[in-house]
């Protein structure tokens, strides 16, 4: 993966979306496509992406019994989308099969999108992971032991928090992808992340790629924002 940041359009419409990407179209991005926005406008709009040259994340999260993911992404990769996901916590069996299904339903001559596993939601604290989910380990050794059946099963890679990317490379390889969501600029709300860092620190922490949705598309000058973000993932430290 040459591009390091994926933008999160989590928008409701097209509309939205192209208008949010109007400053942008000079620029090829790599973009994420979720589930606000796919269960609205569907494969059509992963379509105009395409056509518009950018890479896709399709992120939607799968997490069901493995047979049921293994048909679902077996119509995904038809959609010549660059990188799905699912949950780790859906088991390596279900993990297989997503894979199954993808390199099944990829037509000859192209590349199997590459397929990632959640391992914690970035949104949950240590607190949560204990008293709501009944996980009495610590989040490091956790999302650790998530990314260890994730490259058991074959994946390529991981959704974590940047924090827990060293432990991760240690342990998987340099080639195993963390993707990274919850990155804040230093001054940014929040909202409803918890395992949050800056770009820099993504950067610096060895982050294959990083996800960046509100910091950029709800920014005053999303252009700008962007750029702020090459910038701070090169080096530039911001406080
Ligand atoms: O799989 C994801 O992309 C994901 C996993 C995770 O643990 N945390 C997480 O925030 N995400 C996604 O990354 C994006 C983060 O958006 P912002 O918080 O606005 O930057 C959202 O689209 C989330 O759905």
């Amino acid at each position: 993966m040459d591009q390091p940041f994926i933008v999160a359009l989590d928008f409701a419409s097209k509309q939205e979306v192209n208008e949010f990407l109007r400053p942008f179209s000079s620029t090829s991005l790599f973009v994420k496509v979720g589930m606000e926005l796919y269960y609205q406008e569907g494969s059509t709009m992963i379509a105009e992406l395409k056509e518009q040259g950018h890479r896709i994340f399709l992120d939607l999260k799968l997490h069901d019994i493995p047979n049921t993911v293994k048909q679902a992404m077996k119509g995904l990769a038809r959609l010549g989308v660059d990188l799905v996901n699912v949950h780790a916590a859906g088991g390596t069996q279900m993990m297989q099969a997503a894979l199954e299904g993808l390199e099944l339903g990829t037509p000859s001559g192209a590349r199997r999108p590459h397929c990632i596993a959640v391992t914690q939601l970035t949104s949950t604290s240590e607190q949560m992971l204990r008293d709501e989910l009944w996980i009495a380990r610590p989040m490091e050794e956790t999302v650790l032991h998530y990314a260890s059946l994730a490259k058991e099963s074959g994946l390529d890679g991981v959704v974590c928090s940047a924090k827990e990317v060293p432990l991760i490379r240690e342990r998987c390889g340099e080639q195993f992808l963390t993707v990274t969501p919850g990155i804040r600029f230093a001054n940014d709300d929040k909202n409803d992340q918890v395992r949050v860092v800056t770009p820099y620190e993504a950067r610096k922490l060895g982050a294959s790629l990083i996800v960046v949705g509100r910091s950029i598309t709800r920014a005053f000058d999303p252009y700008a924002a962007y750029e702020r973000l090459q910038w701070e993932w090169n080096g530039g430290e911001r406080r």
